[in-house]
């Protein structure tokens, strides 16, 4: 029994997920997945927002498997705060098959910077959705960059749409690769044609070290269908979003399941299912290549490529 009591309404990762119909390309790599705990083993930070059920590297490692990936990024979760010891521990047992993506603060110190690059890290995360996490100054974020700039590693943004005309400048200002998590997190329900995307587009256009992660249908999607009971045509008001940016910048694009789905309230996907949604927005083999393999073995294991 665990010490922690998941926030009310906590919605569980999907078990027993579906074989995805659509077969990935040899070495694909599941670019956004995160650990929770288990919180008896690796406590849930204080300041957290939310307290989740535990998904364990093990549990991870089965899905890796199960789906067909052969490696995974984890990204820290919010709920961990600044304490990357389950994400380090993860990728620590990997054998190799997982890198890792951080929170620090400014008070790490270089040995801690460099005992996190042997573990595989190669990213810093600074958070901006207001649900997740207490506001950090952009000095101090800035003076991470600077630091985590010179390991080779780059920096993982999180925000939501209506946030990036205020967030522009310091984003445009950051001196490393900048990777944005699920597409800046649209509002579908404005359209593929919208201000709002179509600065995001602007964006990734003007400044050639942007990426992103055409991840998280099923938190972007307003109509569905979900990916639930077999169905093979899910979040299609989602599709157009993520296939623009997938065919306009291939090589700056990532995939990732997103599990264990931290605070989905209305559905937990089939991560079977979530595989096939990928071929609805990376059409092609080479697409699919790119998005699953190149991409991320350029960004996470560049010694490989
Ligand atoms: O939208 C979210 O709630 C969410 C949360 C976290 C986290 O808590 O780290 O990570 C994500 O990728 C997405």
């Amino acid at each position: 029994m665990s010490a922690f009591t998941k926030t009310p309404g906590w919605l569980d990762w999907y078990q027993g997920p579906a074989k995805p119909k659509f077969q990935l390309p040899a070495g694909a790599v599941d670019a956004h997945c995160h650990v929770f705990g288990p919180g008896d083993q690796f406590p849930f930070a204080p300041e957290r927002k939310y307290t989740p059920c535990d998904a364990s590297k093990d549990q991870l490692f089965a899905l890796r498997d199960h789906l067909g990936f052969a490696r995974n990024v984890i990204v820290q979760a919010t709920c961990h705060g600044a304490d990357n010891r389950a994400m380090v521990d993860a990728c620590l047992s990997s054998g190799g098959k997982a890198r890792g993506v951080a929170t620090v603060k400014r008070s790490v110190t270089d040995e801690e910077l460099q005992a996190l690059h042997a573990a595989g890290v190669r990213g810093v995360r600074f958070n901006f959705v207001k649900r997740l996490v207490d506001f950090t100054p952009k000095d101090e974020l800035m003076e991470i960059a600077g630091r985590i700039a010179k390991l080779g590693w780059h920096v993982v943004i999180y925000f939501e749409a209506v946030d990036l005309p205020e967030l522009w400048d310091f984003f445009t200002a950051l001196p490393t690769t900048v990777v944005v998590d699920h597409m800046g997190r649209p509002d579908v329900s404005k359209g593929v044609h919208s201000e709002e995307f179509a600065l995001f587009l602007k964006f990734m256009r003007e400044h050639k070290n942007v990426w992103s992660k055409v991840s998280c249908p099923e938190r972007l999607s307003v109509t569905g269908p979900k990916a639930l009971d077999g169905e093979q045509n899910a979040y299609q008001d989602v599709v157009p979003f993520a296939r623009r940016v997938v065919e306009e910048f291939p090589d700056r694009v990532l995939w990732g399941t997103d599990w264990p789905h931290p605070n989905l309230k209305d559905h937990m996907p089939d991560d079977g299912l979530l595989v096939d949604f990928i071929p609805h927005i990376a059409p092609t083999a080479e697409l699919q290549r790119k998005l699953l393999v190149d991409n991320p073995m350029r960004l996470y294991w560049p010694e490989e490529v």
